[in-house]
Parts: C-alpha cells; sequence; structure tokens
C-alpha cells in the first residue's frame, strides 16, 4: 500500500516549490517559516536569511531598502498599524499590493486551526496595466462625448451634466445660480455670405471670447447650432445680467477677421435665476423665453426672465 499522504505532500511541496506565485507561511507568532524561491524572488533576498524573520521585521526591511511590497508614506509605523488591524482577523483574505519595482500583486491569505497563515502572492500586473489602460480610454471616450467637437467646450450633453451636478449643490445650500442662453445675432447671413467653414471658425471666436470673460467656476456649454449657454453659479439676478452685459460687448468689440476684414458678432441673451431651480429643462425654458423677447427687441442685448410665460409658444 503506498503511502498516499507522503506522496501527496511531496507532490505539492514540488509544484509549491516550482511555482512562479510566491509562497510563504507564517508561524502563529508570525515569523517565516517557509517560503519557495518565487516568494524570496519578490524581497531579492535568499531564502536561509528570510526564515525566521517577522513580518513587522520584513516590512520594515522593504522599507528600508526599497524592495519587496511598496509602502508610499515615509514612516514605516501608520503602515504597519493598519495591518495590524486587518491580517489575521479572518481565515479567508484577498487583497492587492503594489510592488517597488512597478508589479502588482493578488494576494490571499489563509489561517489554519494552528494559527498558521498561509500567504500566495500572484503576478497581476498585466491585468492591472490593462485595467489602467481600459479606465484611462474611458475617460477620453467620455470626456470626447462631453466635448463640442468644433468649439471645445462642453456639448449639450456635457452641459447638462455639469448643470445638473450643480444645481443639486445649490438646492442643497440654497444659493442661487443664474443661467443663459447666448445666441449669435444674424448669423445666417454669415454663412450665407462667407461659407459654412468661416461660420464655424466664427463659432470657434465666439467661444473664445466668451470663456476668457468667466470666472473658473462658471461653465459654458454650446447647446446646438449657433446657440450657447452659460452657468452662473451663486450668482444673482443682477450680476448675471453684469456678467452677460460684460460678455455681450466683449464679443461685439472683438474683431473677427474674415479676409482680412473686421467683421463684427453680436449676442443676444436669455436669463434666468433660480433658488431651488427643478433641473435644468426648467432654467433652459425660462431663459429660451427671455431669449424670444431680446431678439423681438432688436437683439444684441440681455433679457431677464420675469416669470411671465408668452401667449403663444416661444420660436
Ligand atoms: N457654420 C456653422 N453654421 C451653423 C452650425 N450650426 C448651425 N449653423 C447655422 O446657424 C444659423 C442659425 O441661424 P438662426 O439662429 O436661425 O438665425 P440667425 O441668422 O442667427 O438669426 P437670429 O438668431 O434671429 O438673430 C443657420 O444658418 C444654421 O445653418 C455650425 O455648426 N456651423
Amino acid at each position: 500500500m503506498p503511502d498516499v499522504s507522503r506522496s501527496e505532500s511531496v507532490l505539492l511541496y514540488d509544484f509549491i516549490h516550482d511555482s512562479r506565485d510566491g509562497y510563504a507561511v507564517y508561524s502563529s507568532e508570525d515569523q517565516l517559516i517557509y517560503c519557495n524561491p518565487a516568494f524570496a524572488d519578490l524581497y531579492r533576498t535568499p531564502i536561509k536569511d528570510l526564515l525566521g524573520i517577522t513580518f513587522d521585521a520584513l516590512i520594515r526591511h522593504c522599507h528600508a531598502h526599497r524592495i519587496g511590497t511598496k509602502i508610499d508614506s515615509p514612516d514605516v509605523g501608520p503602515f504597519l498599524a493598519y495591518t495590524r488591524t486587518v491580517r489575521r482577523t479572518r481565515q479567508f483574505r484577498h487583497f492587492e499590493v503594489d510592488l517597488y519595482d512597478g508589479r502588482w500583486f493578488l494576494i490571499s491569505e489563509q489561517l489554519n486551526d494552528a494559527n498558521e497563515l498561509m500567504v500566495q502572492m500572484k503576478d497581476i500586473t498585466k491585468l492591472k496595466l490593462s485595467l489602467q489602460q481600459l479606465e484611462s480610454s474611458v475617460e477620453t471616450l467620455s470626456e470626447i462625448a462631453q466635448t463640442d467637437e468644433l468649439t471645445h467646450v462642453a456639448n449639450r450633453r456635457g452641459f447638462i451634466q455639469t448643470v445638473e451636478r450643480e444645481l443639486d449643490r445649490c438646492r442643497r445650500y440654497e444659493t442661487p445660480a443664474s443661467f443663459a442662453l447666448l445666441d449669435l445675432d444674424l448669423f445666417k447671413p454669415i454663412n450665407d455670405r462667407y461659407g459654412h467653414q468661416v461660420g464655424d471658425q466664427a463659432l470657434i471666436h465666439v467661444a473664445d471670447v466668451v470663456s476668457s470673460h468667466l470666472r473658473p467656476y462658471d461653465t459654458l456649454g454650446r447647446i446646438g447650432g449657433d446657440e450657447f449657454a452659460i452657468f452662473l453659479r451663486e450668482t444673482e439676478q443682477e450680476s448675471a445680467v453684469d456678467v452677460c452685459d460684460r460678455i455681450r460687448l466683449a464679443v461685439e468689440s472683438s474683431p473677427f477677421l474674415i479676409e482680412n476684414q473686421p467683421v463684427v458678432l453680436r449676442l443676444s441673451f436669455g436669463v434666468t435665476t433660480r433658488t431651488n431651480a427643478t433641473g435644468f429643462e426648467q432654467l433652459y425654458k425660462e431663459a429660451d423665453i427671455a431669449l424670444y423677447r431680446a431678439k423681438s427687441r432688436g437683439r444684441n442685448c440681455v433679457v431677464l426672465f420675469d416669470g411671465t410665460l408668452p401667449k403663444s409658444p416661444s420660436k
């Protein structure tokens, strides 16, 4: 009868010894009593020098020589204090660590009845890099999805997202917010006379001038066509009208050159101010009514929504 249990142990020992994954066992006093060559490699230390070392001493060795598990803080104490709160608290535990050499490992810890702790370290660097690339691609794509290709300001989708987030804040702190719709005056004739490409340049020019006259925490978006919108957080109606008028004058006085000839671009504004606005749609509707009135009053002006709705649908 073969000694099955013995051959199993030998078999497992051989596999673990040759494994590319790091294996180690710590005693109940947290001293290293076994490790395979792959584990010793991670700490760039011979097995004979690792055996008998306590976990704390191993971590201090890593920190002092910048090998093995990476410890970001200049002081190793808080890291060790943290590990004491989680180590050996559960029978099985999984977590990820990065090493000083840039590799990432998935660590599994398992406690047995004698309170000995087996550690397995699996290299997940490739997986981690793929995940990081994926995350960065998602970030880039979501930025592209929220940016207007022509003017590089937020597009309708991106702008609405920012406005909804800002409105949440305004409702929480009960602060006023102002919203303005800006529409180029008589833009169609520019397109018709000089062509769509020149029209595009005019839109870029307007977006640049408007952006440069906003505070860093205001938001500009291109809603569509020749219509832009700005969201002015924590802004009462009087200041909102002032800001819009300043922008209107800035655009009017910034020459846009077509075939070396300055062409004056003008904007009409519809503005609304709210504390507790229900959402983008409400602000848009009110500002649009005011914008329609600005166009009817001869364009190139700022009109504030006065709370009255039009008798017939606007535009
Ligand atoms: N070049 C260019 N033109 C665009 C773009 N999107 C919309 N337009 C044009 O913008 C013009 C918008 O005209 P309207 O807003 O209807 O009229 P308007 O001439 O500006 O007159 P008012 O708004 O009444 O002052 C149309 O000619 C559209 O074709 C774009 O991306 N590029």
